[in-house]
């Protein structure tokens, strides 16, 4: 044989070994169990420019409408399963949890912070998680309702008269100035609050940028302002050490901690610049979305009106502030609310991975895949939710069957900030209603952005009018 026909022989067994050794692995990994459905695509980059080059819910829908409630697939280098059913979303998230850790890519959580409780499961996820859900009962937010309120008219008056308003802009700010306040309550030396806006909005636009840290790039950018923040989270530590005194906000909770062992300043700050993050755009996403459900569902509007009109004349035409027993009481604003978050579903997905080879309904779970459960496709199921597609706040007169309405995600990584943002929301609705009218410019019906939660195209470019004497129609 020649020297040609030796190498072909070699290459050949060569490619069958590989190929045989590749097949047993993958029987003794699929065990007597099958993956799901679906199309891994292409070597290396699987469905990857699908997901991009369509709207990532269309994506998801059309592999549901194809596949069923669980299918597979693989994107950004990593194969996943997606699940699309209640049932599977309560596996992943609630009584099989420990089987599902949640995954973030390293650079997000550089940026973030390694110790940023979402990052983490097991003893600490829980200290730290149960020192954030301690300052989420309704005795700590009812202490915050004045001072939600003063930033809800600060916003809304900032927004009154101005040329280029992009809604999604004015509430990313809205719910910032929340987010310090629930963390720092409602003193913080305003030269902090100044630095730590201006250094988080430089972070914020760094983190979905690629990264590298190549100087001048926005994640190279992000990074460095992760650090300043580092050094002003310092600063308002040690000046809190000096005063000695207790402070009752989340960063007094943080720093005295009693629960096993302190946390460590590192640990503190991660966290707090993790909680500003799990706040801002979620929480400003929804509410740019209640602007436009309220000026796309007029009947809708007047419900609302009628409801907190009655609140603003007890309250001597806003001279009295909101209280926290009448947020309890709109109940036509909560459905409003309930339906927004269903219809907007900012957080369409949550992001796990398998610990082990897992079962589920006679298909494998190789270990080490991401798995999705899909809230959104959930929340608009026709099974769950009739006419899934029309705004109806009635529809939560009666409460949506189990597991089927995850818009703050369910299980042991829930979101501990639900209130409060359901709070910054019905401040939020209340002056809207009463006081202001708004008109929405250049946005078209349907156009959607991801940025990276799903807002009205152009963040809902918009002009707005206060109505001095509080009965104006608003939307009109
Ligand atoms: C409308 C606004 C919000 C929405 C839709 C939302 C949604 C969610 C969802 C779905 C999760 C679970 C993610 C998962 O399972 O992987 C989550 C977690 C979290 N949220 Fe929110 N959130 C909102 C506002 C807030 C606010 C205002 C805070 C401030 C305290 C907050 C703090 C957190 C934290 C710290 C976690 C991580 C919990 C853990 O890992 O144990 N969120 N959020």
């Amino acid at each position: 044989m020649d020297y040609f026909g030796l190498l072909c022989t070699f290459l050949l067994v060569a490619l069958a070994t590989i190929f045989i050794s590749w097949g047993k692995r993958k029987r003794k990994s699929q065990g007597k169990h099958k993956l799901p459905p679906g199309t891994m695509g292409w070597p290396y980059i699987g469905e990857t420019l699908q997901f991009y080059s369509e709207d990532p819910n269309a994506f998801f829908i059309s592999r549901q409408k194809r596949y069923g409630e669980i299918f597979k697939t693989h994107i950004l280098g990593c194969p996943c399963v997606m699940l699309a059913g209640p049932e599977a979303a309560r596996f992943v998230l609630v009584s099989r949890a420990e089987l599902f850790k949640p995954t973030y890519p390293k650079s997000k959580e550089r940026m973030i912070g390694p110790w940023g409780l979402f990052f983490h499961d097991g003893g600490y996820h829980l200290r730290v998680r149960k020192l954030i859900q301690a300052h989420m009962t309704p005795e700590t937010l009812r202490g915050l309702v004045a001072d939600i309120e003063r930033a809800v008219i600060s916003t809304l008056e900032a927004a009154v008269g101005k040329d280029q308003l992009v809604i999604f802009h004015a509430m990313k700010k809205l719910s910032f100035d929340v987010g310090i306040l629930a963390i720092f309550g409602g003193h913080l030396e305003e030269r902090y609050r100044v630095e730590l806006r201006k250094n988080y909005s430089i972070l914020d636009k760094g983190y979905n940028s690629f990264p590298t840290l190549i100087p001048g790039t926005l994640y190279h950018k992000a990074m460095h302002a992760r650090k300043r923040l580092r050094g002003i989270l310092n600063e308002i530590m040690n000046a809190r050490r000096q005063e000695g005194r207790p402070h009752n906000d989340l960063l007094g909770a943080l720093m005295d901690s009693k629960i096993d062992e302190p946390l460590t300043d590192d640990q503190i700050a991660d966290n707090i610049i993790g909680v500003l993050f799990a706040a801002q755009d979620t929480t400003a996403s929804v509410m740019t979305w209640i602007f436009k459900f309220l000026h796309d569902n007029p009947k809708h509007l007047e419900s609302l009106k009628a409801e907190q009109m009655a609140i603003f004349e007890a309250n001597e035409c806003g001279k009295q502030p909101l209280t926290w027993a009448q947020t309890r009481r709109m109940t036509t604003t909560h459905k409003f609310i309930l339906e927004s978050l269903r219809m907007a579903s900012v957080i369409s997905f949550a992001f796990r991975e398998a610990v082990a080879d897992v079962e589920y309904k006679g298909y494998l779970i190789p270990k080490g895949w991401k798995v999705m459960p899909l809230f959104r496709n959930i929340h608009q199921n026709a099974e769950f939710f009739q006419e899934p597609r029309s705004f109806d706040p009635w529809r939560f007169e009666v409460a949506p069957k189990p597991n089927t309405f995850l818009p703050f995600g369910n299980g042991v990584h829930s979101c501990p900030g639900n209130e409060l943002a359901k709070l910054e929301m019905f401040s939020l609705i209340h002056h809207l209603v009463t006081r202001y009218r708004w008109e929405i410019v250049g946005s078209k019906e349907g156009e959607v952005e991801y940025s990276p939660f799903p807002v009205p195209k152009n963040g809902l470019p918009a002009k707005m009018w206060r109505v001095s004497n509080g009965s104006g129609k608003a939307g009109e």
